[in-house]
């Protein structure tokens, strides 16, 4: 197994291109089982989980071929099963339980389970589908479903949750009636999936608000080629990179409107950002990072997912900072880790208070989930000396060729063996 090697200490400045986004990319190709034929997806980046999405689409009898983005066969899927060995390594396999449903009446998919960050059940996306008429028992860790044609109905989530909106809306793409979905995610990625339901014949009003209206219709068809939108959170990771070593970026092929509460957030902490139509330049505060305090919310609220790494920053302001996590109850396992770079950090429930210090200073660290990798190499970067950060599977799975591209602007790090 591979480990990241940072020497710190390094401003970073130049040019990168953001990739497509993981978690656009993901439903997509779960949403190419609700139309037999080729599905063409453009700007689909390559990453362990799209591989992962890739092996499981395969296992139920999909083609996946790469050549100009990735070709998506469904022609042949026979076998509506997702089996716990893949699940296991990534949750969002979950997102063929609502198109599997809709589409061949039954589903025998695993149960995703915990993870590093919480408890993350799907009970929502289960009790979505079972007002829409499917049958659903859970069995030796599997979700069996089945049922005949599903039925629209209108379903009001307890709580915002990504996956079940998008799980709910391509299972309704396919029902008899009308499904109305209240208090839905707002998300780009929702959005973005929604596009491409109507690009294959759905008829969807309201997506990327919170009551997303769908007609369902008797069939879709294959569509594309179809451009993921560029990928938010990796993006911000890049802006908060550029501020904590002190560099300046400029970053391309990105939707600088996704960002709008991030980049508040890090012009608050004395970043100069720039805003183009598909391109941001970032430069960081001259007379240091000034500590503010974050929440997290569902979109367009900031991103859970840039709270690591936005803690990553704060490591270094001018005072005190105060982050809270409002969506996942144990999204701060690099608190520990980030202290060992010397880190000031206290935990309160769900907040973390980081008490600014003048430098980071390079420690062995480890890994626990994507977003807390992330902050580790952001720290990393900006640390005095040497930080080896272990257990990267968790950085491929969300990041693509993150250490080629930090090395194009100037960081020192590498890969080698444990
Ligand atoms: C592949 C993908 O898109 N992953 C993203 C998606 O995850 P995911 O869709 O899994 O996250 P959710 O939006 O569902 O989770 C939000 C909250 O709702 C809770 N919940 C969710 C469903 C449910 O049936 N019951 C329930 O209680 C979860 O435990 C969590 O506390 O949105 C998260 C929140 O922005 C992001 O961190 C993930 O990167
Ligand atoms: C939590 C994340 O992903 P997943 O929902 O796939 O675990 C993430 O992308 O930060």
């Amino acid at each position: 197994m591979d480990k990241l090697v940072i020497e710190g200490g390094l401003p970073l400045q130049g040019t990168i291109a953001i990739s497509g986004a993981k978690n656009a990319a993901l439903p997509l190709m779960a949403a190419s089982l609700l139309a037999p034929g080729v599905h063409h997806f453009t700007n689909v980046p390559r990453l362990r989980d799209i591989r992962t999405m890739e092996r499981l689409l395969t296992h139920m009898g999909a083609a996946g071929r790469w050549n100009h983005g990735l070709r998506l066969d469904t022609t042949a899927v026979a076998t509506p099963e997702a089996p716990y060995e893949l699940v296991k390594t990534m949750r969002a396999s979950v997102l063929v339980l609502g198109p599997l449903a809709a589409r061949y009446g039954r589903a025998r998919v695993s149960l995703p389970g915990g993870c590093a960050i919480g408890a993350r059940p799907i009970n929502l996306h289960l009790r979505g589908l079972e007002e829409m008429g499917a049958h659903i028992e859970l069995e030796g860790g599997y979700v069996l479903v089945r049922c005949g044609r599903l039925h629209g109905t209108t379903f009001t989530f307890d709580q915002v949750t990504v996956t079940g909106t998008e799980n709910l809306m391509m299972a309704a793409a396919l029902a008899e009636g009308e499904t109305v979905l209240e208090n839905a995610a707002r998300e780009p990625e929702v959005m973005d999936l929604a596009q491409y339901l109507q690009e294959m014949g759905a008829r969807i009003q309201g997506a990327g608000t919170a009551v997303i209206r769908i007609q369902g219709v008797e069939e879709l068809q294959p569509r594309g080629p179809h451009a993921v939108i560029p990928d938010r959170i990796e993006t911000g990771t890049y802006l908060a990179a550029a501020g904590i070593t002190g560099g300046s970026l400029q970053l391309t092929h990105c939707r600088p409107d996704h960002l709008d509460a991030v980049i508040r957030k890090l012009q608050a902490a004395g970043l100069s950002i720039q805003v183009g139509r598909d391109t941001l330049r970032v430069a960081a505060p001259e007379d240091g990072i000034r500590s503010v305090d974050v929440t997290t919310w569902p979109y367009p609220g900031f991103p859970t997912d840039m709270q690591a790494q936005f803690m990553a920053l704060m490591t270094l302001g001018n005072g005190v900072s105060v982050i809270k996590e409002q969506i996942f109850e144990n999204r701060f396992m690099h608190v520990s880790e980030l202290k060992r770079l010397g880190a000031h950090i206290h935990l309160d429930g769900r907040s973390a208070v980081v008490r600014g210090v003048k430098r980071l200073s390079g420690a062995p660290v480890m890994a626990t989930d994507l977003r807390a990798s992330a902050s580790l190499v952001l720290a990393g970067l900006a640390a005095r000396g040497r930080t080896d950060v272990s257990r990267i599977y968790h950085l491929e799975r969300g990041y693509e060729a993150l250490d080629e591209k930090l090395r194009a602007v100037g960081a020192r790090i590498w890969r080698e063996r444990e």
